[in-house]
């Protein structure tokens, strides 16, 4: 069974146009789904749907078989166990106020999850690559990298089923972005997650299923590996072109060293 089921979405915020229509997907449990599409395409308002936070007007969303039911609370408390978030911004995410032990246990002590929360916090503090050290210290004695990785850890202390991912990486220099999607990529071994990203690249690196949205529908969806090697639509094909190519080999030496023509 999957983990969750989109089922003919459809969404459009209060006076405004549609930004979902009929959108259909499944995310087998296990699976690590990209979610890509230009801006305003309508990623961020479907992972608001995915997080409860906005409800469609029509179709449904399901999760573990059962309707997700964002506005009852009770409901909602246990799938907030069960489903996490990381955003974009590591800057903003975190609470400058605090140390990161205690943003890291937030989840534990607003879901009353029992157990020792201070291991639970070095535990997934190592998971990301952190050393126990850092729950001492603020976010602001920290690089952008960090920060996400801090970020990551708050997600996954409450042992999450599902972590959803909103252009985790995006806001990274390009080498601490590598190292993140690397970890992204271990973590994605542990969780079912869905990447949500504007960066084809990105997500035909980390991610083994996509759903290509376009201007509020999907487009596009399928194993990564096929969509790579026979993208259908013209907009995948415009999104996979748009993939900054690494030149194959480094570049010759200026000025040559040989002569090349005769
Ligand atoms: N709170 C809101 N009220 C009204 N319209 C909104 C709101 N949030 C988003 N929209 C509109 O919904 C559409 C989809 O936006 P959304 O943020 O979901 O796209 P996106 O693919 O995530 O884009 P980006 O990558 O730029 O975040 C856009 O036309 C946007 O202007």
């Amino acid at each position: 069974m999957s983990l969750v089921s989109v089922e003919n979405v459809g969404f459009a915020y209060p006076g405004g146009g549609p930004v979902l229509e009929d959108v259909s997907f499944t995310v087998p449990r296990g699976a690590n789904v990209g979610l890509v599409g230009e801006s305003g395409s309508g990623k961020s308002t479907l992972l608001r749907l995915l997080l409860g936070l906005d409800r469609p007007d029509s179709g449904r969303i399901l999760f573990d078989g059962a309707p997700l039911e964002a506005g009852r609370a009770r409901y909602m408390r246990g799938y907030r166990r069960r489903v996490q978030a990381v955003f974009q911004d590591p800057y903003s995410s975190l609470n400058p106020a605090h140390r990161v032990e205690r943003i890291v246990t937030e989840p534990l002590r607003s879901l009353k999850i029992p157990g020792d929360h201070r291991q639970m916090a070095r535990a997934a503090i190592e998971a990301v690559g952190l050393t126990g050290d850092v729950l001492t210290r603020f976010p602001h004695q920290f690089s952008g990298g960090q920060r996400q990785r801090i970020a990551i850890a708050r997600a996954i202390v409450s042992r999450p089923e599902l972590v959803l991912a909103d252009e985790a990486v995006s806001a990274l220099d390009l080498s601490t972005r590598v190292r993140i999607v690397d970890l992204f990529r271990e973590i994605s071994q542990q969780v079912t997650m869905i990447f949500v990203s504007h960066d084809m690249g990105v997500v035909a690196a980390l991610c083994d299923r996509l759903v290509v949205l376009d201007r509020g529908r999907i487009v596009e969806a399928g194993a990564t590996a096929d969509i790579l090697r026979a993208p259908r639509h013209p907009y995948t094909r415009a999104l996979l072109a748009s993939i900054p190519r690494m030149p194959a080999a480094p570049p010759a030496p200026w000025p040559p060293t040989e002569r090349i023509l005769p």
